[in-house]
């Protein structure tokens, strides 16, 4: 029999909702621990997609410029960023096995917001603005 553990895809430990920008953002339901698991999920790989201009997808290579584009599962796609000094989680992809884990870089407490340095946020067209805010 399989159990919640054998999911490939786990966000219990994370709700969206409103942000302060006007959008939605990922916001721990629960106090998490600086190592432990926020999120566990997985990719589909999208054709016809330009993350470019798109800001809802991920950047799923390591390879620059990046033309492989993917949309991951639970509340991935609504985590806002910020400054390295200030986020409170890190996302580690697995290209090969299109899965990523993103787990708490410091000790978070429920209620705070989820926020990790995107891995394109200086080069993708469509974050610029968030590169000018931090001028
Ligand atoms: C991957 S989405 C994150 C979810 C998004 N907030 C939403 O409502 O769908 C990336 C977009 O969120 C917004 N965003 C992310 N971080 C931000 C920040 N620090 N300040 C303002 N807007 C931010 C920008 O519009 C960015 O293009």
């Amino acid at each position: 029999m399989s159990t919640p553990a054998d999911s490939l895809v786990d966000c219990s430990r994370v709700m969206v909702k409103n942000d302060a920008y006007g959008g939605a953002g990922a916001f721990a339901t629960v106090d998490i621990a600086n190592g432990e698991l926020v999120e566990k999920g997985i990719v589909r790989v999208l054709t016809n997609c330009d993350g470019n201009e798109n800001p809802y997808v991920f950047t799923w290579s390591d390879v620059i410029p990046n033309v492989t584009w993917a949309c991951g599962s639970g509340c991935s796609t609504f985590y806002n960023t910020c400054e390295e000094e200030s986020s409170n989680t890190h996302m580690v992809r697995d290209f090969a096995n299109n899965s990523f884990v993103i787990t708490a870089t410091k000790d978070i407490k429920a209620g705070d917001e989820l926020m990790h340095v995107y891995k394109s946020k200086k080069w993708r067209t469509c974050f610029g603005e968030l590169n000018e805010e931090k001028k």
